[in-house]
C-alpha cells in the first residue's frame, strides 16, 4: 500500500508551526503545562538533540515503488509504527479533548492510549476507537480497589492492553507549572475516570455530595502510589488477562526485570522530559535495552519524535514502534481536524522518508541504515 499524497501544504504545517499555533490558542498555564519539561529542561532538550547524533545511510537503486508502513504490535496490525501516547487532561487544549484525538486516531487506524487522567471516561474513548487497537494507561492509584476497578472497566469494554506508567511516583518538579500555579484538574479536566468509577464513588463520595472542586484533592491524594514495587506487578498480572506494558523504563537491568516479571512490552521513556530532569534521552537509552531484551518482548520508545526520519531512526535502533505526545496535542488546538492534519502529514513524511532511505517496508528497517555521527 502506497499512501503518499503530497497535498499543497496549508499552515500550520510543521511541528514548530503547530507549537506556535497552540501558544496563541491556549491559556498560558495550559500551554506551559503541555510544552514544558521538569527542572532546567535538560532532558526535554536532549530528547530532541539526540536524533542529530545519528546519521541515516540510505540504500540507492532499490525498488521502493510499493511501500508498506503497517506493522504488527501485540498481535494486531496497525497502520504505521506509531501510537498516540497517553496524554491526560486534553480538554485544557480543546473542549473536545480526547474525543477528538481518539476519533482522528480511529479513522486512521492508529492506536490510542487513554490516560488515567483523561477528561473523557475510558468507556467513551473505547467506543470511539471501535476496532482500532487502544490501550488503557494506568496511574496506579494508592488504593488497590480503585486500581482493580479501573483495570476491570478497561478490560470489559474492549481495551487491548494496560500500560502501567512507572516513572511517576510523584509528579516531576515542573518549574513553569509551579510558577504559574497551574494544575490542569482545577479546570475540571482529568477527573472523568474517577467520577464515573463506582468503587471510587462508594469509598470517597458515598453520598454523592462532593462538588468537582472538592473531589480534586481527594483524587490527587489517591492518584499516585509511591510504594509501587515489582512484586505488585505480579498481583496486577492476576487481576487481568490483558497484556501489560511498562512505560518509563530507561535502564537495561529494569528491562530485564520486566521480562522476568512476565511483562508483555516496554516503553522506553522519560515522560517527554517531564519527570526527572537530567535523565538520559530516551533514544540514547534504547540500544542497550533492545540488546538486553533480545527480541523477547516488543520495545517501544517515546520522547522527541517529530518527523518521519525520527521514526526511522528509532526503528533502526531496534524499536518496534514509537509513541507521539506533544505533536498531536498541538494539533488538538485545532480540534479533530488539527490532530488529523498532524497525523496525515507524519504518515506522508514517513512514507517519503522510507522511500528515500531505500527500504520499502517498516519490517525491513534494520541497523544497517544508521550510524553514530562521526
Ligand atoms: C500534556 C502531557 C500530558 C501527559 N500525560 C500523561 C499521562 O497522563 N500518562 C502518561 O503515562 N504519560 C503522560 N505524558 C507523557 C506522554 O505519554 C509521553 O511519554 C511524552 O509526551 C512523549 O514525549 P513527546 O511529547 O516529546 O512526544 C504526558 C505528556 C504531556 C506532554
Ligand atoms: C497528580 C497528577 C498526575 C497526572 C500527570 C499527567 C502527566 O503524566 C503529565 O502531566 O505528564
Amino acid at each position: 500500500m502506497t499512501i503518499l499524497k503530497l497535498e499543497p501544504s496549508s499552515e500550520p504545517f510543521t511541528y514548530e508551526q503547530w507549537e506556535e499555533l497552540a501558544k496563541t490558542k491556549l491559556t498560558k498555564g495550559a500551554f506551559d503545562y503541555v510544552q514544558s519539561g521538569s527542572g532546567a529542561e535538560e532532558t526535554l532538550i536532549k530528547n530532541r538533540e539526540v536524533f542529530s547524533q545519528w546519521d541515516l545511510l540510505p540504500y540507492v537503486l532499490t525498488n521502493v515503488e510499493e511501500r508498506d508502513l503497517s506493522t504488527n504490535l501485540l498481535n494486531r496490525k496497525i497502520a504505521a509504527p506509531f501510537l498516540l501516547a497517553p496524554v491526560g487532561f486534553q480538554t485544557v487544549v480543546h473542549p473536545d479533548g480526547e474525543r477528538a484525538s481518539a476519533s482522528s486516531a480511529s479513522k486512521l487506524n492508529i492506536p490510542y492510549i487513554t490516560s488515567t487522567v483523561s477528561s473523557v471516561a475510558l468507556e467513551e474513548v473505547s467506543k470511539i476507537m471501535q476496532d482500532t487497537p487502544h490501550y488503557f494507561q494506568l496511574y496506579w492509584p494508592n488504593d488497590d480497589d480503585v486500581a482493580t476497578s479501573l483495570v476491570k472497566r478497561a478490560e470489559s469494554v474492549g481495551y487491548d492492553a494496560i500500560v502501567v506508567t512507572v516513572d511517576t511516583p510523584l509528579l516531576g518538579w515542573r518549574e513553569k507549572d509551579l510558577h504559574n500555579g497551574y494544575f490542569p484538574m482545577e479546570t475540571g479536566a482529568g477527573m472523568a475516570n474517577f467520577v464515573s468509577d463506582p468503587v471510587f464513588q462508594a469509598k470517597y463520595n458515598s453520598d454523592d455530595l462532593l462538588e468537582d472542586s472538592e473531589l480534586i484533592p481527594v483524587i490527587r491524594n489517591i492518584l499516585l502510589k509511591q510504594n509501587l514495587t515489582w512484586e505488585k506487578l505480579a498481583w496486577l498480572r492476576e487481576q487481568t488477562s490483558l497484556p501489560i506494558l511498562l512505560k518509563g523504563i530507561l535502564r537495561a537491568d529494569d528491562a530485564a526485570k520486566a521480562v522476568q516479571f512476565g511483562i508483555d512490552a516496554i516503553i522506553v521513556s522519560n515522560h517527554g522530559g517531564r519527570q526527572l530532569d537530567g535523565v538520559r534521552s530516551s533514544l540514547s537509552a534504547l540500544p542497550a535495552i533492545v540488546e538486553e531484551v533480545n527480541g523477547e518482548i516488543p520495545v517501544l520508545v517515546d520522547g522527541g519524535i517529530r518527523r518521519g526520519s525520527d521514526i526511522i531512526k528509532a526503528i533502526a535502533l531496534g524499536a518496534d514502534a514509537v509513541l507521539l505526545g506533544r505533536p498531536y496535542v498541538y494539533g488538538l488546538a485545532n480540534g479533530e481536524a488539527g490532530v488529523t492534519d498532524v497525523l496525515k502529514n507524519l504518515l506522508s513524511d514517513l512514507d517519503t522518508s522510507l522511500a528515500i532511505v531505500g527500504i520499502p517496508t517498516i519490517q525491513m528497517i534494520d541497523q544497517s541504515i544508521i550510524e553514530e555521527k562521526r
